[in-house]
């Protein structure tokens, strides 16, 4: 099935916004300086503020709901899936690595206030005929706790239940909070093709760092013209901080290496990816592209694009959908971190500020610096000319 794809801020009002990480080296010298001194001491410190402790967390915890899913998608058992309100599909995997995710960030960094946005809830888990599956999930989440022997920590089932919906923090602009897609490309993983645990961290505001597992993405290119038969396996780590680049390393562990997005500025040559869902709008013909778009499920392609896999990707779903924070965020950094840039169909940078939706004008463009303003000029006109003709 893998075969088939290779185929084809600050705001700075007080040092209270500051985490407790960086607080604790300045705080003490601040006390010998004047008030606006102060102020720019704090501006200084943290524009280089790290995010290492987090950031090996976010790491940590999404390798393990890796391998989480990765068991259930060897044993997919149809009374895995649930069907949920909106008719979208959710497995005991989605459900595991959620809590899994929540209950592991927030033992890790136990000096930081915990918020965490994120897609699933416990509701349906918590009917009386759930039981079962509840009780599935549990056990799924402590064996791979035991597998990174973590055995000290078994959960009951209610601590599964509250972990999940852990997850119901509403974000926004003010302060730090976790972003997660416990599956992203939930359809992918039910057939066997691409799927990602997307971990993204907010603070004030701004995505500062991103983490996507790709437990089937091969670690070779999967451009389209890439038809050799890689030995290198399958499993990709990219992570992302602000300010240091885009890394990946197989979800195994080996060695990291640094990515950067394709350099092309030839969109003749720029290979488009795609999504199933959102993947009716075309500016490809406007641009002058042949190669067909490469479809794949999930924030994947955001792995694959910052790798340079491909250039160019474009997302316009049906009139009316919002897109949702966690679908984006960690994909949004490690696109960005690799050179690129994500923004959408007005130009506008994306804002993952405003609650658990993204609100943007009609479709989101990713692709590198170069080749921005053309493609950004060829979907405005594709838009003007698909209205128009309405
Ligand atoms: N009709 C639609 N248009 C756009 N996005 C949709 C959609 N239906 C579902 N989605 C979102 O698209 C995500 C998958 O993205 P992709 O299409 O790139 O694989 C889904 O994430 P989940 O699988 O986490 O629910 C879901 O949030
Ligand atoms: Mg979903
Ligand atoms: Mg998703
Ligand atoms: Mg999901």
């Amino acid at each position: 099935m893998v075969a088939s794809i290779v185929q084809n801020p600050l705001k700075l009002g007080t040092t209270l916004h500051l985490t407790p990480t960086i607080l604790a080296p300045i705080s003490r010298p601040l006390l010998f300086f004047s008030k606006p001194l102060q102020l720019r001491s704090v501006r200084r410190a943290s524009i280089s503020m790290s995010y290492d402790r987090q950031l090996a967390a976010a790491k940590k915890a999404a390798s393990l709901a890796a391998r989480l899913c990765q068991k259930v998608q060897k044993a997919l058992l149809q009374s895995d899936v649930q069907s949920k309100y909106d008719n979208t599909p959710v497995t005991v995997a989605d459900y595991g690595s959620q809590a899994l995710v929540s209950f592991i960030l927030e033992k890790e960094l136990p000096s930081m206030s915990f918020s965490l946005v994120a897609e699933e809830d416990s509701e349906d888990l918590r009917k009386e005929e759930a039981q079962g599956t509840l009780k599935r999930i549990t056990d799924l989440v402590n064996e791979t706790l035991a597998s990174d022997g973590m055995t000290d920590t078994p959960l009951f089932e209610e601590d599964v239940l509250v972990a999940i919906d852990n997850g119901k923090s509403e974000g926004g602009p003010r302060g730090q909070h976790w972003v997660l897609d416990p599956i992203d490309g939930t359809k992918g993983f039910l057939r066997g093709d691409q799927y990602a645990i997307a971990l993204a961290l907010l603070d004030e505001g701004k995505v500062v760092l991103g983490v996507l597992a790709c437990p089937n993405l091969p670690l070779a290119s999967i451009a389209s013209h890439n038809q050799h038969i890689s030995k290198d396996g399958v499993g990709c780590l990219f992570y992302a901080q602000v300010g240091t680049g885009t890394y990946m390393k197989s979800l195994d562990g080996s060695r990291e290496t640094k990515v950067h997005v394709c350099a092309t500025e030839n969109p003749e040559e720029a290979s488009f990816f795609e999504s199933f869902e959102a993947a009716s709008f075309d500016a490809r013909l406007k641009l002058g592209v042949e190669v067909p778009p490469v479809r794949i499920d999930s924030q994947a392609k955001y792995g694959a694009l910052s790798r340079g896999d491909g250039a160019i990707y474009l997302r316009f779903p049906h009139k009316g959908y919002r897109e949702k924070i966690w679908d984006h965020a960690a994909g949004y950094i490690v696109v960005a971190e690799a050179g690129g840039v994500a923004t959408d169909a007005a130009g506008n940078p994306l804002d993952f500020s405003r609650g658990r939706y993204l609100d943007l004008d009609t479709g989101i463009i990713v692709t590198n610096q170069k080749l921005m303003p053309a493609l950004l000029k060829a979907v405005q006109e594709s838009l003007k000319e698909k209205a128009s003709s309405l």
